[in-house]
């Protein structure tokens, strides 16, 4: 599964115009007062400029891949769970008892469970894929945490996955993530790509006290300090302070937007993908729709960076894809709209 990174970047375009147009003038006749879906009426119009059709497509069959990868920076003390709960947790989602398993029998998603970079071998499953790169990365506080041909192999797991999705019939792809430690290489991504400083961006994770929440600012302060990672060589940033799953991700996202179909972010994981994605091509963002805030500082300051208003807000700091696949039936609702609620002309009501 390779599919080449430069190809897919010279395929990623800005969002159609007249089809934008289209969907705005077609909401401003559906029978509701103008703005009264609020956030939803957006964005159907970005899915349409996506798309370039109105109505675009509703956002089903959708597929929620989970990237997992393990992190040398975890031998810093910078998570408060053994390494080991990754693999557990892979295994735990191909059984199907994870949240995201739960949420997404819910959102009629399926799941697909990616292993890019973890440190236990694996005995695959049904929706398991071997794509391993590296069995975790290197501790980016001694060294960068992966080779350039590291990195982007990574990213061409992600490329290549998305790809093999939207080739299946996928219409929606929706983003996830499994790494014990992985929340400091996402902090860093944000730091190296936003320029905020480390406190700014640097959250609790899976749950950590105040003391290690210092430390855990001042290891991601380390590592930028020690590589300096330039946002204009995003794949370099990615090698410097990123992860396996994080680099996937952003092949992922990148995979989405060059094939028009959109991919739901879900938390700082993502978030950090996201931002490495639009550095290699500003107009992937058209493909991004952002399915809630994540608890994670991070997450909301990446967010706000790429311009997307996140869809829920429910204070939830999970990851997996959990936010994302939550948000679906959001998006879905957005496009629904577009295909089914009458006008004014052909259901006879009166205009004010
Ligand atoms: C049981 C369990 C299930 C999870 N599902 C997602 N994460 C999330 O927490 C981890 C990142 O947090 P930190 O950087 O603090 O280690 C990632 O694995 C992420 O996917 C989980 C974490 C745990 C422990
Ligand atoms: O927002 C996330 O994706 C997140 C937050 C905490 C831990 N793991 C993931």
């Amino acid at each position: 599964m390779t599919a080449s990174l430069e190809g897919t970047l010279a395929a990623v375009r800005p969002a159609d115009e007249p089809a934008m147009a289209a969907a705005r003038e077609h909401q401003a006749r559906l029978t509701k007062p103008a703005g009264s879906l609020g956030a939803l009426e957006e964005l159907s119009v970005r899915l349409a400029g996506l798309a370039g059709v109105n109505p675009p497509p509703l956002p089903t069959p959708a597929t929620v891949a989970v990237f997992a990868g393990d992190h040398g920076v975890h031998a810093q003390g910078v998570s408060p769970w053994p390494q080991e709960v990754t693999a557990q947790m892979v295994a735990n989602f191909v059984a199907g008892g994870a949240v995201v398993n739960a949420f997404a029998r819910q959102a009629g998603a399926d799941v697909m469970v990616v292993d890019v970079g973890v440190a236990i071998p694996l005995h695959g499953g049904a929706t398991l894929l071997d794509a391993n790169v590296r069995r975790g990365t290197r501790d980016m506080t001694v060294e960068p945490a992966l080779t350039r041909e590291e990195a982007l192999a990574a990213v061409e797991v992600g490329l290549g996955v998305a790809g093999a999705l939207v080739d299946n019939g996928a219409k929606c792809l929706l983003t996830g993530d499994m790494g014990i430690a992985n929340t400091t290489p996402a902090a860093a991504l944000i730091a190296a790509f936003t320029g905020l400083a480390p406190a700014e961006v640097t959250g609790r994770g899976t749950g950590i006290d105040d003391a290690t929440l210092d430390h855990k600012v001042e290891v991601v302060g380390r590592a930028l300090a020690l590589h300096r990672p330039d946002k204009a060589d995003p794949l370099s940033v990615l090698a410097a302070v990123g992860g396996l799953e994080h680099a996937a991700l952003t092949g992922f996202i990148l995979g989405a937007a060059a094939r028009r179909v959109p991919v739901i972010i879900d938390g700082v994981i993502a978030a950090s993908a996201a931002l490495a994605a639009a550095a290699f091509a500003p107009d992937a963002v058209a493909a991004m729709v952002a399915g809630h805030r994540s608890a994670e500082p991070g997450a909301t300051v990446a967010l706000a960076h790429l311009g997307l208003e996140p869809l829920l807000d429910l204070g939830m700091r999970l990851g997996e894809g959990s936010g994302a696949v939550l948000a679906l039936p959001v998006v879905e609702a957005a496009v629904r709209v577009l295909h089914e609620v009458a006008t004014f002309d052909s259901a006879g009501v009166s205009e004010k």
